[in-house]
C-alpha cells in the first residue's frame, strides 16, 4: 500500500479526465436505484450494481487509453449526487434531520432520506450545479451543524479498485465549494454565511485525506469550482482567501495523498491561483473550453491541468487547437498534463451506442465520454513524445472539421438571411395598456383565472402508447386516435373542476424539448444519449448540429383539437428559444444568440399559426432562463440581451387580442428580474410555493407591470395541499400583487403526478380562487359603501 506522508507531489499523470457518466452505459444504476426504492430489491443488490457499474466505469478508460496504475482513473462514481457524498463524508447532516439521522457511519438510506424527503421531513433543495443542467442537493448549514468524518464510501471505491489492479483517483467536492454551494440553514443570524464554518470543517477534509491516502490513493482531485463563478454571491477575494487558508491547512495534513485542485466551467482568477499556489497544492486544474489561462500559471512550477477538451458538449471539436493551447503552455516552460474541461457526466457514455440513431457522417463529427477519453490519450501521448507521434489524429480531427463546416444542412442560406433582416421591430408589440384592454375585452376572463402549466400526468397508458408508436407496433393513425382521446378526457377534466383557461394536457410530448426538436429541421436525437438529470432520473439531449427551420406547422393540430371541445381559451404550449438551446447540445460553430434566433424564428411561424388557428393564448415556456445565466459577471448583459430578444422575437408577431403567457421555474430569478420584465409576456407563471412567494416579492419590488401567476401548489411533492393552505398562499400573493393582475395556477407542468393527486388539488386551488372573489367582491362592496358619504363631504367642500 502506497502511504505518501506528506511528501513531495507524485508525478500528476500526463492526461486525465475529471470524471466520467456515473449512471451506467445502460442506465444500470437509475434503474436499480428505482428498483430498490420501490421495494423491489435489497440494499445488497442495489450495492452489487453499482460496484459492476464502478469497475465497468474504470475499464471503460483502461480501454480508452489510460494507465491503470498513475492516478489518471478518477474514481467518482456517485450513487446519488457527488454533493450529497461529500455531505456525507464529513457529516453535515441539517437539524432537521437529527431526529432521523444520527449513527455513525452515515449510510446509503441516509442519503436517500436527504435526497427525497419523507412524510415528516422535506427533501434538501435542488438548484442546478453552475451553468450546467445537473441538479445537486442544497447542503445546509448552521452555525452548530456538526462536522465529523461519517461514511468511508470513497476511501473503500480505492480500495475496492486497488483489488481490481487499479490505482485510480478519488475525486470530491473540496471544503471551499461545499461550502459555498450550501445554504444557510433556516433561522440563522441573519448575517450567518456556511463560508464562516471553514475552520470547523478542516479537520474532517484532513481526516478524510488520510483515509484516501491509507486506501492507497497517491492523489486526490477536490473540485472547486466555485472559484470560477461570479454567481454565488460570495467576492473573489473571499474565495480566494478561503481557498488559500484551507489548501494551506489540507497541505500541511501529516497523512494524504498528493492534492489537485480542479476548477471548470470558467475563468480560474489569477488571484485564486495564486492562492492554489501559495497554499501548496500539488496540481492546478483550469477550464480552457470556458475559460483562459490564468496569468500568473504561464510562470508557475505547479503542474498545470489544462482543460483542452470540452467536457460539457459532445463535439469532437478543434483537436490540433487543443493541442496548440497545450503547446503554447509548455512553451512558456510550464509543466502541463490534458484534461477534460470539466467531468465528463455531462456526456452520454459512448457513440458506440448510437451506430443505429445517428449517420456515419454525424457521429464523425462528435465525441462522447469514451471518445473523449481516447482524445485526452492522444493529447497526452503527443505531450510526451511531440506532435508528431499524433499528427495522423490531429490530421483526423480537422478532416471531420472541415467536413462539418460544409456539409449538407449546416449552414442554410435562406435561413441565415432571415436572422440577419430581424429588426427591431420584429421584436416589439404595442405597449402593454393597450394589449391589456384588447385582451379583457376579447378574453372576458373572471378576476384571479384560473389555468395550470401545460402537461397532465404522463400515464403509463401514454408511455406504452409512445413506446407502441415508436416501436411500430401501432400506426401513426391508431396512436394519434389514442392521443385524441387523451385531450378529450383532460379537457373535459378542467371543465368538471371548472378552471378558465384550459391547456390540451401535452401528451404527445416525450420531452418539452426533445419533442420541438424532432420536429425541426437541424436537430437529431440519439438512441442512448442519457445524461444525468439528478439522482436516477436522466434526460437525453438531442444534439443541435445544423441550421433550424420549421417546415411544417408542430403543435396547431393538437391545440386547435383542444380548442374545438370547449367555448373556454385553451392555451397554446410551446417550448422558448433559450430552454430549447440550454437542454440540447449546442452546436459549437456560431454564437449562440445565433442559432437562437433561428430556433425563435421557427417558434415565431408556430406562434402565428396557433393564432390564425383560433387559439387566443400562448404559452412560451423559458424555465431555463436563469440557468443559461453566464458564471462570469461581465457576461450577463450580453446574454440577458440576446435571450430576452429571441424570447419577443418567438412571441411579437401576434395581434394585440393575442394573450402571451411565460413560464419560469427551477431556480433563482432575484438576478434577473429585470430581464423577466424585459420578455414583456402578458402574464408570467413562476414556480412560487415552495419559497413562499420570495420571487413575487422581488417582482413586486421591481414593480413589475404584467400579469403574474405565482404557483400556490408544489407540484414536485406528491402532497395534496388543501384549500387553506393555497388560500393562505394567494393571500400572501395578492399583498404583493394587484389582485387584477393575479392569476393562479400550480408550480410547474403536472405530468409527473398521478390523476388522484392532481384532481384534488386542482380542486382545491378552485375553490380557493372562489373563495378567495367572493372575499374580493366583498371588500369591494366595503369599501364602495365606506367611500360613498366619505366622499359627498369631500366634494361638497371642493365645491
Ligand atoms: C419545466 S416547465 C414545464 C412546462 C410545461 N409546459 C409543462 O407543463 O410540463
Ligand atoms: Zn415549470
Amino acid at each position: 500500500m502506497t502511504n505518501i506522508t506528506n511528501t513531495p507531489a507524485q508525478h500528476f499523470p500526463t492526461g486525465t479526465v475529471l470524471g466520467y457518466p456515473r449512471i451506467g452505459r445502460n442506465r444500470e444504476l437509475k434503474r436499480a436505484l428505482e428498483q430498490y426504492w420501490r421495494g423491489d430489491s435489497s440494499l445488497d443488490a442495489l450495492e452489487a450494481v453499482h460496484a459492476e457499474v464502478r469497475q465497468a466505469r474504470r475499464n471503460a478508460l483502461a480501454d480508452a487509453g489510460f494507465a491503470r496504475d498513475d492516478a489518471s482513473i478518477p474514481e467518482d462514481a456517485s450513487t446519488y449526487d457527488h454533493v450529497l457524498d461529500t455531505l456525507l463524508a464529513v457529516g453535515a447532516v441539517p437539524e432537521r434531520f437529527a431526529d432521523a439521522i444520527g449513527e455513525e457511519p452515515l449510510t446509503l438510506d441516509d442519503a436517500f432520506l436527504l435526497a427525497r424527503g419523507d412524510a415528516t421531513h422535506p427533501a434538501l433543495e435542488m438548484t442546478k450545479w453552475f451553468d450546467t443542467n445537473y441538479h445537486y442537493l442544497v447542503p445546509e448549514i448552521s452555525p452548530s451543524t456538526p462536522f465529523r468524518y461519517a461514511n468511508r464510501d470513497r476511501a473503500r471505491q480505492v480500495t475496492e479498485a486497488g483489488a481490481a489492479g487499479f490505482n485510480t483517483r478519488p475525486t470530491i467536492v473540496g471544503p471551499v465549494t461545499f461550502l459555498a454551494l450550501a445554504k444557510a440553514a433556516d433561522g440563522v443570524p441573519a448575517d450567518f454565511a456556511p463560508l464562516q464554518r471553514l475552520d470547523d470543517l478542516l479537520p474532517v477534509y484532513v481526516e478524510w485525506l488520510a483515509d484516501l491516502a491509507e486506501a492507497g490513493a497517491q492523489w486526490v482531485q477536490l473540485d472547486e469550482s466555485a472559484l470560477v463563478s461570479q454567481v454565488l454571491g460570495i467576492d473573489e477575494r473571499t474565495l480566494s482567501d478561503a481557498a488559500l487558508h484551507a489548501y494551506s491547512v489540507l497541505s500541511n495534513a501529516p497523512q494524504r495523498p498528493a492534492l489537485f485542485v480542479s476548477t471548470a466551467y470558467a475563468t480560474l482568477p489569477d488571484t485564486a491561483f495564486n492562492a492554489l499556489e501559495l497554499a501548496g497544492v500539488d496540481a492546478i486544474g483550469f477550464d480552457l473550453v470556458r475559460g483562459s489561462v490564468p496569468a500568473p500559471a504561464r510562470a508557475s512550477n505547479v503542474p498545470l491541468v489544462a482543460g483542452v477538451i470540452d467536457g460539457h458538449n459532445i463535439w469532437r471539436g478543434d483537436l490540433d487547437a487543443a493541442f496548440a493551447k497545450l503547446e503554447s503552455l509548455q512553451q512558456s516552460g510550464a509543466n502541463v498534463h490534458a484534461s477534460t474541461s470539466t467531468s465528463l457526466f455531462h456526456v452520454p457514455h459512448t457513440l458506440a451506442d448510437e451506430t443505429e440513431a445517428l449517420s456515419p457522417q454525424l457521429r464523425s463529427w462528435l465525441a462522447f465520454a469514451d471518445e473523449k477519453a481516447r482524445q485526452i490519450a492522444t493529447l497526452a501521448a503527443g505531450l510526451a513524445q511531440g506532435r508528431d507521434a499524433i499528427a495522423a489524429e490531429l490530421d483526423a480531427a480537422t478532416t471531420a472539421l472541415e467536413d462539418r463546416r460544409s456539409a449538407d444542412g449546416v449552414h442554410l442560406p435562406s435561413v441565415a438571411e432571415r436572422v440577419a433582416q430581424v429588426t427591431d421591430a420584429d421584436l416589439q408589440r404595442e405597449p402593454f395598456a393597450v394589449r391589456e384592454a384588447a385582451q379583457s375585452a376579447s378574453l372576458n376572463l373572471p378576476v384571479l383565472p384560473t389555468t395550470t402549466i401545460g402537461s397532465f400526468p404522463q400515464t403509463p397508458t401514454i408511455r406504452r402508447a409512445r413506446r407502441d408508436f415508436v416501436r411500430g407496433d401501432i400506426d401513426r393513425a391508431a396512436y394519434e386516435e389514442f392521443l385524441r382521446d387523451e385531450v378529450r378526457e383532460v379537457i373535459t377534466l378542467q371543465h368538471n373542476i371548472g378552471l378558465d383557461v384550459l391547456v390540451h394536457g401535452e401528451p404527445e410530448r416525450n420531452d418539452m424539448v426533445q419533442y420541438f426538436a424532432e420536429n425541426l429541421e437541424g436537430f437529431a436525437t440519439t438512441a442512448n444519449g442519457w445524461v444525468q438529470s439528478y439522482g436516477s432520473r436522466c434526460t437525453r439531449p438531442s444534439i443541435l448540429w445544423g441550421d433550424v427551420e420549421r417546415t411544417a406547422p408542430i403543435t396547431v393540430p393538437w391545440s386547435q383539437y383542444a380548442q374545438s371541445l370547449s367555448d373556454a381559451p385553451v392555451k397554446g404550449m410551446l417550448t422558448g428559444p433559450v430552454t430549447i438551446l440550454a437542454w440540447s447540445f449546442v452546436r459549437d460553430d456560431q454564437p449562440l444568440e445565433q442559432t437562437a434566433n433561428q430556433v425563435a424564428l421557427a417558434l415565431r411561424d408556430e406562434v402565428r399559426d396557433l393564432e390564425a388557428a383560433g387559439i387566443r393564448i400562448i404559452q412560451v415556456d423559458e424555465p431555463a432562463l436563469r440557468e443559461l445565466l453566464p458564471l462570469e459577471r461581465d457576461r450577463h448583459d450580453d446574454y440577458l440581451r440576446w435571450s430576452v430578444n429571441a424570447f419577443r422575437l418567438a412571441t411579437a408577431g401576434v395581434a394585440i387580442e393575442t394573450q402571451i403567457h411565460t413560464h419560469l421555474c427551477y431556480s433563482e430569478f432575484g438576478e434577473i428580474i429585470a430581464a423577466i420584465d424585459g420578455l414583456d409576456a402578458d402574464v408570467t407563471s413562476i414556480e412560487a410555493a415552495r419559497s413562499r412567494m420570495e420571487v413575487i416579492e422581488d417582482l413586486a419590488d421591481h414593480d413589475y407591470p404584467r400579469g403574474v401567476g405565482p404557483g400556490v401548489w408544489d407540484i414536485h411533492s406528491p402532497r395534496v395541499p388543501d384549500s387553506a393552505e393555497i388560500a393562505g398562499l394567494l393571500e400572501a400573493a395578492t399583498d404583493l400583487i394587484p389582485a387584477n393582475r393575479l392569476w393562479v395556477n400550480p408550480d410547474c407542468g403536472l405530468k409527473t403526478r398521478g390523476y388522484e393527486e392532481t384532481t384534488a388539488s386542482l380542486q382545491h386551488l378552485v375553490a380557493a380562487t372562489l373563495a378567495a372573489r367572493e372575499a374580493l367582491q366583498q371588500a369591494a362592496a366595503r369599501d364602495a359603501a365606506q367611500t360613498v358619504p366619505d366622499a359627498a363631504p369631500a366634494v361638497a367642500a371642493g365645491a
